[in-house]
Parts: C-alpha cells; structure tokens; sequence
C-alpha cells in the first residue's frame, strides 16, 4: 500500500501530515511508530490526520499520534499546520476553520502574515480533568518528598500537562525529570513536563519534555500549558511571549474561563510517498 505524506513542522516540532479523507487509513499504534521511526520511517514527534469533520459546525477532524505510537487529545503546533496543510492542498477555502479533536472542537484562523492563531479552548484546572490525583485543586502541588520534593502547576489544555519553575532554562533537568514525572503515578495518563524561566510579566523560556516522545524543540500546548501557570502563580501579564529552543510562539489568556489563544508559524518541508 502506498502513503502520500506531507513533512511540517511548526518550530522545529516536527509532523508527518497524511490526508485521511482522500486515503483508506486504518492507523494503529504500530503503524504510527513506523511512520515516525527517524530510521525505518519517515521520521517525526507526531503524526496527524486529517479526516472528514465528526461534529456539527466543524469542516474536519483531526487525530494526533505520538512518536511512541499513543493517540492523544491535543497538539497545538500540529494544529497550526494543520490549518495550513487543509488550505494549501485546497481542502477548504476557509481562514476560519473549526476543527473537531479528542478534546472538543478548536478553531484555526490564518492570519494576513502568514501565522496561524488557535483558539485553544479553556484550559481545565480540576485535578479529575487533568487528570492528576490530588486532594483538591491548587495553583501548585507538591510533587515527591522529602530532598527531591518539587513544586509544580497542573493544567489539561486537553492534553496534560505538569509545569515547573526554572531559574536557568539551559541548565534545567529536562532529560533527568522529565520522564521521571512524565510516567509519576500521580499522573494516570503520564503528562507533558515544561521547564519555564519567567524573564518578565511578558516573555518566558520554555523547554518541554513530551509525553510519548521526549524533549521536542517546541511544544503548543505546553506553551499554553505555561502561561496559565505562571499566571495563576501571579507571574505574567494577560500577553505572553513563550521562547521555546525551535522559537517563539505569542499566547494570550485573558484567565479563569476563558480560551487560551496561541499564534504562530506552520512551516512545509518535503511531500512524499511511503510503501506500507
Ligand atoms: N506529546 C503531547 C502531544 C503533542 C503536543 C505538542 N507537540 C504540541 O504542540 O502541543 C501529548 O502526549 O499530550
């Protein structure tokens, strides 16, 4: 069977990008590994399909996996370029396009510069949304005892994500404490780690460890994921400006209750064909 695929990357967070209204996919974890395998694949940190919409009011769905093969709720970069593959291959003429995800609906608007803007829904702070167990919802939990205790936000922007205060973004333990608190029990459906270093009210530093891939070079929902924490922590201004390591996304959150709104880039690489 033959595969036609598209190479994105939104920040350096990179996708193999398949039609899956124009071609029979019967996609399985195993399958998902394949594509994404930097060796016998195509190589990528998730692979996204476009499919026929699902949901009243919405022109598509769209479906997220993981590099280790696991489908998840959420993916924002991947979002972005999903707006921009859709319009490129004539798949809509829409620049307002309400897409249906695991998580719920998401709206993508392309804007006259190029950059596409996500509205990514309101992020969920109850730890049975997220989920995480705790006793009650806090703006911070402590995460292990004792002379490793750690202090961290957890936050689902339908995807789940733990997020913890840096002083230094080059030397933070990413590859040390990521995994380790990406499969942390507390986390029942592990969770995506961000390491931030708030610069000012305004900008912060991010690197992310992913769940199901590792650290990636940017990270969507984690930028969001962050920018909630730091302001419910008092940290940061309404307007933020994430600088992760494959470069800077602009997220808006105005609070409690309202949408998280992400703008960006959606870059394309190479198309091509895979024998399955
Ligand atoms: N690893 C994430 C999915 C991809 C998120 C990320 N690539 C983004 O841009 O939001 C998870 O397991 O929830």
């Amino acid at each position: 069977m033959r595969l036609h695929f598209t190479k994105m990357h939104g920040l350096g967070n990179d996708f193999v990008v398949i039609d899956a209204i124009s071609q029979r996919l019967d996609m399985t974890p195993e399958l998902s590994r394949r594509l994404a395998d930097r060796r016998f694949g195509i190589g990528c940190d998730q692979v996204l399909l476009v499919e026929a919409a699902r949901l009243p009011g919405t022109e598509f769905h769209y479906r997220i996996f993981n590099a280790d093969g696991s489908e998840v709720e959420q993916c924002g970069n991947g979002a972005r370029c999903f707006a921009r593959f859709v319009r490129d291959q004539g798949l809509t003429r829409s620049d307002d396009i309400a897409v249906g995800t695991a998580a719920g609906p998401i709206r993508l608007k392309a804007q006259p510069d190029g950059q596409i803007s996500v509205d990514m829904g309101v992020p969920q702070l109850d730890p049975a949304a997220i989920p995480f167990q705790a006793r009650r919802r806090a703006a911070a939990y402590d995460l292990w005892q004792g002379c490793s205790a750690l202090r961290i936000g957890a936050v689902s922007m339908g995807n789940p994500h733990a997020v913890l205060h840096v002083e230094d973004i080059a030397q933070a333990p990413v590859a040390e404490l990521g995994p380790r608190i990406e499969c942390d029990p507390r986390f029942p459906r592990r969770v995506n780690v961000g390491f931030m270093q708030i610069i000012d009210a305004a900008h912060i530093r991010l690197r992310v460890w992913e769940r199901g891939v590792g650290e990636t070079l940017a990270c969507g929902t984690g930028a969001c994921a962050a920018v909630v924490i730091g302001r419910l922590w008092g940290e940061l201004d309404e307007a933020v400006e994430v600088t992760l390591p494959g470069g800077a996304l602009q997220i808006q959150w105005a609070g409690e209750g309202a949408s998280v709104t992400m703008t960006g880039p959606a870059a394309r690489v190479f198309e091509g064909d895979i024998e399955l």
